[in-house]
């Protein structure tokens, strides 16, 4: 795990001790958009945008199911990185459900960030959606990407399917912001604390907002009542990692959504809604974890369970 300085790659960790012990994300530098007005540099067309993935990321997760809910499987091509995250940071090699680097044939992923700019300074992130015609990145914030899927290629699809509605647009907004802070990456803030206040604080907050989520959901069959959004998918690919990863390796251990009834059900509905099973893959989601962060878990050992139930049935058609 590393960066690239001025071009050159460095192997080097999160730097914890200047934050108290504290994990602390830094922000995403390719923020492009894609758009059909007459001067947009990044114009929506069939094959000209690649999406770099890792399917055991949950950020790049987002943008697999986006792709998928918006039929954008024939519009936009994808690469997925090994799931093993070492010295060189991301790779293209060998395992099941990776590819090659469709594009390029790179080894590397920071290789690709070195094509855009080569004195480039930036963390090498997935998922990054590239732009084959310039040969740049158009945008590496998964938050974004997922909007973009949402709107700028429905003149290619047809499809109208809106997961950002403007009538929902605060809510949603309000809801992934809470989401984001003490879930989405309130999971990392605990796994990858180096104090034990920094871990406390993070589980304790994780835990109070999956309480608040399990209530809201008694009554809501989704995050903003009947209709499934954006929130949702975003909620769903940090649950679907919980009690396979986050659980055991970030130490996330008061409760398992398996403990949950109503977040349980939501979960397997979620992950039963057309097409999204085919975007998970726990052989990658459990490598990635428990091999790459060797500072966790030195001997790499790869837990074998949990079980887990996500085709049973979901109870929530009621609601
Ligand atoms: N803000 C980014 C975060 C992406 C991110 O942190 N991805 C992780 C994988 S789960 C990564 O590539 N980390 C490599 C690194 O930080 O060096 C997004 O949501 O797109």
């Amino acid at each position: 795990m590393g960066l690239l300085v001025e071009g050159q790659w460095q192997d080097k960790w999160y730097d914890t001790k200047n934050n108290k012990g504290q994990f602390v994300r830094q922000s995403s530098k390719f923020r492009d958009s894609i758009s059909n007005e007459e001067d947009a540099k990044f114009q929506p067309e069939s094959g000209r945008y690649h999406l770099y993935v890792s399917l055991a990321c949950p950020w790049a997760h987002r943008t697999l199911i986006f792709r998928k809910l918006k039929g954008l499987e024939s519009h936009i091509g994808v690469s997925v990185v090994h799931p093993d995250m070492l010295e060189n940071g991301w790779k293209f090699a060998e395992f099941e459900g990776s590819t090659a680097d469709k594009l390029y044939g790179f080894d590397f992923l920071y290789q690709l960030y070195q094509k855009t700019n080569p004195e480039i300074t930036s963390r090498v992130t997935v998922p990054v959606l590239w732009d084959s015609k310039n040969q740049t990145i158009v945008n590496n914030e998964s938050a974004e990407i997922i909007r973009i899927f949402n709107q700028q290629f429905d003149c290619l699809t047809d499809n109208t399917l809106d997961f950002y509605p403007a009538a929902l647009q605060a809510e949603i907004d309000e809801i992934n912001n809470f989401v984001y802070h003490k879930i989405n990456n309130g999971v990392y803030k605990a796994g990858f604390a180096t104090s034990q206040i920094a871990y406390e604080d993070a589980v304790t907050e994780l835990f109070k907002a999956l309480d608040v989520l399990e209530v809201r959901l008694a009554e809501n069959r989704y995050l903003l009542g009947p209709q499934i959004t954006e929130a949702d998918w975003r909620l769903f690919t940090t649950l679907i990692r919980f009690d396979a990863v986050y659980v055991g390796h970030f130490k996330c251990n008061l409760r398992r959504i398996a403990d949950y009834p109503n977040l349980l059900g939501y979960l397997r509905e979620l992950y039963q809604y057309p097409g999204i099973a085919s975007t998970v893959n726990f052989e990658h989601i459990k490598r990635h974890y428990y091999y790459s962060h060797d500072m966790i878990n030195p001997t790499r050992v790869i837990p074998i369970g949990p079980e887990l139930d996500l085709a049973a049935p979901h109870g929530r058609e009621n609601l």
